[in-house]
C-alpha cells in the first residue's frame, strides 16, 4: 500500500484543526502526508510552515455557495481545472487515498480522488448540518465519518489527546474565558466587555481570544475599564488557556465546542447565527439537550439571566457529564478505520 496520504481542506480553523489531528496520527505511523489547501482562508497561517508535511499545495480557489451569475460559473471552472492539476499530484505520488476534512479549500482534491479510479476518497464533517461539499461529495466516498450523524460508524470526535490529557472537573468559578472561534467574535468580544467590569468586582480572572480583527480595539477597551485581562489575538497553545478557565462563554463550531468537553470545561454558547443551516446552534443543542452546557442565541442576549447562571454554575455536574459525553482516541479510531484495507 502506498505510503503517502493526502489531506484536503480548510478555510477556518475547525476543519484545519481536524488536518492537523488527522497529520499527527498518519505520521505516528509512518505515514507521509501531502497537504492540499487554497491561498484563501487559514490554509497557509496553519501549514505553509508545517515540517510534518511531505508536501503542500496552496491553490487559487474560492468557495461557491455564496456566489452568484458569472462569478459562481468562474469560481466552479476554476474548482475544475485546479482539480486536473490535484489529479496530477495524485498520479505522481500514486495516492490510494484522499481524506477531505471540508471546507472550500477540499474541493478540487476530493474531485480529483473521484476522477481517480484506484483512489479512495474519506470525509469528516465536523458539524450537525452537512456542508454543502460535503453534501456533493458523499456518495462518492468510501467511508464519512462524524460526531452528529447516523452515517458514521465511529461516533468520537477526533479531538487532539492532550485536551483529554489536561481535563479537569470544575468545582469554583475563579476564571472565566471567552473564546470567538479561530477568527474571533464581534458579538462575544462585546458581550465580554459589558460583563467585565461585574466580573472583575466578583474577582473572577477574565482570559479572552478576541481574533485578530479586534485585538486592539479589545485590548484598549479593558485598559480604559482598568481590569487586568488576559486578552490575545489568536493563540497556538489554546489548551494553555482553556485549562485554566473554570468556565468558558464561546461561539459554538464544532472542534472547540468538542475540545471544551474533552477538557470537561463547562460553556455558556453564544452560536454564529450566520453558519450555514445555523449549525452552530444545532452543534450545541445536542449538549443542551442532555443539560452539558446552557445555549442562548446571540440575538437574546440576556446579561441578567447571565449572571443568574454564574451565581449557581452546576460546574461540578456538568464537568462529570463532559467526561461521559466524549471519549478519548476519536482520531485513532478515524485513521484505524481508513487504513483498514
Ligand atoms: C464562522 C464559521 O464559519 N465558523 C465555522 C468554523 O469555525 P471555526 O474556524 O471558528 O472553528 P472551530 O471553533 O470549530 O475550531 C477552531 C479551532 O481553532 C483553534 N483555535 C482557536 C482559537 C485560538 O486562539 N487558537 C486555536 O488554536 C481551536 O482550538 C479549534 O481547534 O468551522 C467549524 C468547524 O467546521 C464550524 O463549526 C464553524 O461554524
Amino acid at each position: 500500500m502506498s505510503k503517502i496520504v493526502v489531506i484536503t481542506g480548510g478555510g477556518t480553523g475547525g476543519h484545519l484543526k481536524i488536518a492537523d489531528v488527522f497529520i499527527d496520527e498518519l505520521k505516528n505511523r509512518g505515514f507521509e502526508v501531502i497537504y492540499i489547501g487554497s491561498t484563501y482562508g487559514q490554509d497557509r497561517f496553519w501549514f505553509e510552515n508545517d515540517d510534518r508535511l511531505k508536501e503542500k499545495y496552496f491553490l487559487n480557489t474560492s468557495g461557491v455557495v455564496n456566489k452568484k451569475g458569472f462569478a459562481k460559473i468562474f469560481s466552479l471552472l476554476n474548482i475544475f481545472y485546479k482539480a486536473l492539476f490535484c489529479l496530477k499530484i495524485l498520479k505522481k505520488y500514486n495516492i490510494k487515498k484522499v481524506i477531505s476534512v471540508g471546507g472550500f479549500s477540499a474541493a478540487s482534491a476530493s474531485f480529483a480522488s473521484i476522477f481517480k479510479k484506484d483512489c479512495e476518497l474519506f470525509l469528516h464533517e465536523q458539524n450537525s448540518k452537512i456542508g454543502a461539499l460535503n453534501a456533493k461529495t458523499l456518495k462518492y466516498t468510501k467511508k464519512a465519518y462524524s460526531s452528529f450523524h447516523d452515517f458514521s460508524p465511529i461516533k468520537d470526535y477526533p479531538v487532539d489527546v492532550k485536551f483529554f490529557n489536561k481535563q479537569r472537573v470544575r468545582s469554583e468559578l475563579k476564571t472565566i474565558a471567552f473564546f470567538g472561534g479561530s477568527q474571533g467574535a464581534l458579538a462575544i468580544n462585546n458581550f465580554a466587555l459589558k460583563v467585565a467590569p461585574k466580573l472583575n468586582e466578583m474577582g473572577i480572572k477574565i482570559v479572552h481570544q478576541t481574533g485578530k480583527n479586534d485585538f486592539l480595539r479589545v485590548k484598549n477597551e479593558y485598559l480604559k475599564l482598568g481590569i487586568n485581562a488576559d486578552v490575545f489575538d489568536f493563540s497556538k497553545d489554546i489548551l494553555e488557556k482553556m485549562k485554566e478557565a473554570d468556565f468558558c462563554v464561546s461561539r459554538s463550531g464544532a472542534s472547540t465546542l468538542f475540545e471544551l468537553c474533552a477538557n470537561c470545561l463547562p460553556t455558556f454558547f453564544i452560536p454564529f447565527k450566520y453558519a450555514a443551516q445555523n449549525h452552530q446552534y444545532y452543534n450545541a443543542k445536542a449538549l443542551f439537550d442532555k443539560d452539558l452546557c446552557y445555549l442562548q442565541n446571540e440575538d437574546d442576549l440576556d446579561i441578567e439571566l447571565f449572571f443568574d447562571i454564574l451565581k449557581e454554575p452546576n460546574l461540578e455536574a456538568i464537568s462529570i457529564g463532559l467526561k461521559e459525553f466524549i471519549k478519548p482516541n476519536g482520531a485513532k479510531q478515524i485513521v484505524d478505520d481508513i487504513l483498514k484495507d
